[in-house]
């Protein structure tokens, strides 16, 4: 008889997920699917459902690793939350099969996943094109992502300055109490961006919130909101005048609206980066566009799950 699936909450996940291994089984992950043997590594685009009356979307996110034998979906409901800041803007759960009998072997709370595995990838994204002296990260949004990057940009790099700015000083002045760690809250987007080598926009806007004009050449963008075709974080003069990066070509032409409205031309995956098959621009302006990938999920939950069940 199939073994019963085990139920790992939030805490437990946490517990289980460091991003000592995450990061690692991450750029491996990432360069393999940028080789595209497509027998080796299966992610087809994400599906995703409209949720109309509220506002949202519920994301499928079926991935399957081969020679690593890692079969896993992730289901991701994300939301536009104007006003109700009460209500969460994302909530995701996880299951890991058996690759062999197709049964679940254990149902996860996505969360500290989503959160950890999304701001790796952008730490793995500016460690190959950040400015060689990068002193001034700037993130812009105060919310659940902005928590995970600044804990892993504060830990992997050592800048002279963090600045935050979020929508309202409430969010940005509720996220400094939130983390450890010196930083700055700025009120202007414009005043925070500028003379930033690193950015990092994590926010649920629909609208640019960051302008071309005020980056300064070279800086790297860590582009992690607008994983919507009709919604964007960024302007045309900065998709203009940026290399592009991405996680993946065939998600981005269909689920960026920067990269969609704008025309912008995609210079490489950052998987193809990763392997030496595309050069890392660094001396160029660079943004990395992020929106997220099931093989992410797929690595972390392995992690997860075999180390949870060494400790059994
Ligand atoms: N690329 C990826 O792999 C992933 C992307 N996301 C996306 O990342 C974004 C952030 O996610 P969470 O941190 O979980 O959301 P959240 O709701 O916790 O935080 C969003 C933050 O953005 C701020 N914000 C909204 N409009 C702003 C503006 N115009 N200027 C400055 N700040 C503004 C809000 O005040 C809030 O602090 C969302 O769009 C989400 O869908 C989430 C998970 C994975
Ligand atoms: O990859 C993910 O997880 C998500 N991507 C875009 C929006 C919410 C979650």
């Amino acid at each position: 008889m199939a073994e019963q699936p085990v139920f790992l909450s939030d805490d437990v996940v946490a517990r289980f997920l460091s991003y000592d291994e995450l990061i690692p089984k991450l750029e491996e992950v990432l360069g393999q699917f940028s080789r595209g043997v497509s027998s080796e590594v299966v992610q087809p685009v994400r599906s995703v459902m409209p949720i109309h009356n509220h506002h949202g979307y519920l994301g499928l996110m079926p991935a399957y690793i081969a020679h690593e034998d890692i079969l896993c979906t992730k289901m991701v409901a994300f939301y536009r939350r104007e006003g109700n800041l009460n209500l969460p803007s994302t909530q995701a759960t996880v299951l890991l099969f058996n690759p062999e009998y197709g049964n679940v072997r254990a149902v996860m709370d996505g969360l500290d996943i989503t959160h950890k595995r999304t701001a790796a990838v952008s730490a793995i994204s500016a460690k190959l094109l950040m400015p060689a002296q990068s002193d001034v990260l700037c993130i812009l949004g105060c919310g659940h992502q902005a928590v995970s990057h600044y804990e892993i940009f504060t830990r992997l790099f050592s800048f002279k300055e963090v600045r935050v700015c979020s929508r309202t000083l409430e969010t940005a002045e509720r996220f400094a109490a939130r983390v450890q760690g010196p930083m700055k809250v700025f009120t202007s987007a414009e005043e925070a961006v500028h003379g930033a080598d690193l950015i990092i926009t994590v926010t649920n806007s629909s609208e640019p919130v960051l302008f071309g004009e005020w980056v300064k050449p070279g800086a790297h963008v860590a582009a992690v909101g607008a994983c919507r075709p009709d919604w964007r974080e960024l302007d045309d003069v900065l998709m203009r005048d940026a290399v592009i990066y991405v996680d993946t070509r065939e998600g981005a032409a269909v689920e960026s609206g920067d990269i969609i409205l704008s025309g912008a031309e995609v210079f490489a995956e950052v998987g193809e980066v990763l392997n030496g098959t595309r050069p890392a621009l660094r001396n160029k302006t660079t943004v990395f566009k992020s929106l997220g990938m099931g093989i992410q999920d797929a690595v972390a939950a392995k992690l997860v799950f075999d180390k949870w069940k060494s400790s059994q």
